[in-house]
């Protein structure tokens, strides 16, 4: 099985490969009355698409979104949400040399294992292209999370050794990077020169803070509200880790350090810190839930590596076609998307989880 969804209330299939002739994603489950237009999705895409930098790969996409249904005078009609954008700089014969061999690092390898078939067109299925789906659909979730004062704040926290640690978030530069720091974006350029020129890549890490979510999304077991942003944004290729809060940190901290304290500000409940990052118990307490996601370098380099065929000889491989030097800032809009189906997913789940709530519902 190959298992192309996400979500169970808020339902998402993305579909098609980056050398094929299109790709998409399907929405189920969106509710009537949503107004949703091509623009709308477009912005997201925009955030994600290749070629706008020298930092970033050099196939040249418009990636134009058409939505093919769910969609009626601007209004979405609460049938599936079909959205579609069709491939126009495929180059395919630069990928003759990774048919029968495995490039170190990507999913070439473990994909034959499984199926014992597989698109090396640019790699298949398992490009990051296939992000285009999630984005796009993405870009309905935000709109309508948006809709219930629901909002996201995504950047880039680092770049190789580069990080940034005092800044604001909602300053974010319109810089190569998506960085809120434009000292540290000038020494992220200035480090992926570097890399680039020894036919390397880099990681990073990206952040994300969403803010307006009340206090009791989630579950106690299991479908945990952490659990479920987790999963979402480890589904995405090259996420290697994912922090909530203070995250691995508090390994390092005591309980005293550690610890929320709860306060009482205009007769609500509130706490007078932050470290558990949004979630307790699994489920949100009402504070800015912060999400770090850990991106890997780039697997396709262009020095040579050693590797196998699938028959099983050994070679040296130099790998062709056009690559992203590094990964992070295409991906800041792809890790808000994912959350932000994370969050409509479980808004969803948990509109039946209090019987006052559903006779509130129906009291009209
Ligand atoms: C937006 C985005 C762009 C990517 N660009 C590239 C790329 O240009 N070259 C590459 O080899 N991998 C790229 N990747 C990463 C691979 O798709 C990923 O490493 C591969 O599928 C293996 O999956 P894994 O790293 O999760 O094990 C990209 C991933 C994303 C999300
Ligand atoms: C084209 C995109 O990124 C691609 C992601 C990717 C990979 O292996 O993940 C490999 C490269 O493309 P191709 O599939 O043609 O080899 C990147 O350019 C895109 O995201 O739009």
């Amino acid at each position: 099985m190959n298992k192309s969804s996400f979500g169970s209330h808020f339902t998402v299939t993305t579909w098609g490969e980056s050398h094929g002739k299109a790709l998409g994603a399907v929405i189920d489950g969106c509710p009537a009355g949503l107004s949703l237009s091509e623009e709308d999705i477009q912005k997201f895409l925009d955030r994600r698409k290749p070629g706008q930098s020298r930092y970033t790969t050099a196939r040249k996409e418009g990636d134009l979104v058409e939505i093919l249904s769910g969609v009626f005078e601007g209004k979405t009609t609460g049938t599936p949400i079909s959205l579609m954008v069709r491939n126009t700089d495929q180059r395919s014969r630069d990928y003759g040399n990774i048919a029968y061999s495995y490039r170190p690092g990507h999913a070439d390898y473990t994909f034959d294992a499984k199926y014992g078939f597989r698109d090396y067109r640019g790699g298949g299925r398992s490009s990051g292209r296939e992000t285009i789906g999630r984005v796009a659909s993405g870009a309905v979730a935000s709109k309508l999370l948006a809709s219930l004062g629901i909002s996201f704040c995504t950047y880039t926290k680092s770049i190789g050794p580069v990080s940034i640690e005092n800044f604001s978030p909602e300053e974010i530069n319109n810089n190569a990077f998506y960085m809120p720091d434009a000292d540290a974006a000038a020494k992220a350029g200035t480090y992926l020169e570097k890399c680039m020129k020894n036919l390397d890549s880099a990681g990073g890490v990206i952040e994300c803070r969403i803010t307006g979510v009340p206090a009791g999304l989630g579950n106690p077991v299991f479908e945990k509200l952490d659990a479920m942003l987790s999963q979402a944004v480890m589904s995405i290729g090259a996420v290697k880790a994912v922090e909530i809060g203070d995250g691995i940190q508090v390994a390092h901290m005591n309980g005293s350090e550690d610890n929320d304290g709860f306060t009482i500000k205009d007769n609500m409940i509130n706490k007078t810190s932050n470290h558990a990052g949004g979630i307790m118990g699994g489920i949100s307490d009402g504070s800015e839930i912060i999400l770090r996601s850990y991106i890997k370098p780039t697997p396709s380099i262009s020095q040579p590596q050693q590797t196998v065929t699938s028959q099983g000889r050994q070679i040296s491989l130099e790998i062709h076609g056009r690559h992203d030097p590094v990964i992070v800032p295409r991906a800041v809009v792809v890790v808000e998307s994912m959350c932000a189906l994370a969050i409509t997913d479980a808004l969803f789940a948990n509109m039946t989880s209090r019987l006052d709530k559903i006779q509130k519902f129906y009291s009209k």
